[in-house]
């Protein structure tokens, strides 16, 4: 998980300004403000996976070909003020399915929580700022190099949050599995192949649970 600052507070600028009336301390989002932040995130986040692959030592192309006309798909998360926090959870224990995911955050309160060497670690609230998650298909791609991150949502007892989780997919013709340029007679796959489809099919099916996901995929 890292955070990524100035492309972010841009890109946030930009789905306010160009969305519409507001609602309370809230902006209205306008499905043209929406398209064009999908967009916008689009195109960093493939910037971001062309430079994991270069840390990988992975041939561009190949991120490049798993990542062009992705899927995408945006979640906007509500956690309302709870009196009693402590019985309940915002968002259960999960990694996410995506790629990677960018997420944007609305209000000054804290409850995203990162699972960093088996403690649950709060990650400190920055408007201006994203998170950028690894997910799953970015951990069986990178042949388990990088590690989807486990992280939950804590809720608060005075204070509302909202967040925007863009997650980036590849393209659903897609095959995944540990990207061929990294599978060398040295270094053995540890994932299976999998189509992209049935890949998503079997997340959808499934509870969230931790990484219980991605399991079921290493050899
Ligand atoms: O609310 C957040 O900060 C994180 C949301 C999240 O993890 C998700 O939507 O998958
Ligand atoms: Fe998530």
């Amino acid at each position: 998980m890292a955070i990524v600052d100035s492309t972010a507070v841009a890109l946030k600028k930009s789905l306010h300004t160009k969305s519409g009336e507001t609602k309370g301390n809230k902006q209205l989002l306008t499905p043209d403000a929406m398209e064009e932040y999908s967009k916008e995130v689009e195109k960093v986040a493939l910037k971001t996976l062309m430079f994991i692959a270069k840390a990988l030592k992975m041939e561009d192309e190949e991120m490049k070909i798993l990542f062009s006309n992705g899927l995408q798909a945006i979640r906007m998360n509500y956690y309302p003020p709870c009196p009693q926090p402590e019985q309940v959870i915002g968002l259960a224990p999960h990694s996410d399915s995506s790629g990677i995911t960018f997420v944007i955050q609305e209000d000054q309160a804290e409850g995203l929580q990162i699972k960093k060497d088996g403690i649950w670690t709060p990650v400190l609230a920055n408007l201006n700022a994203f998170i950028v998650n690894i997910g799953d298909v970015l951990e069986i791609i990178s042949n388990g190099e990088y590690k989807s991150i486990e992280h939950r949502v804590v809720v608060n007892a005075e204070k509302e949050r909202t967040s925007i989780a863009t997650f980036v997919y590849p393209s659903l013709s897609m095959e995944i599995g540990p990207a061929l340029s990294l599978v060398t007679p040295q270094t053995s796959a540890t994932f299976t192949r999998i189509t992209f489809a049935d890949f998503l099919k079997n997340f959808y099916s499934r509870v969230l649970k931790s990484k219980s996901n991605i399991e079921q995929y290493r050899i």
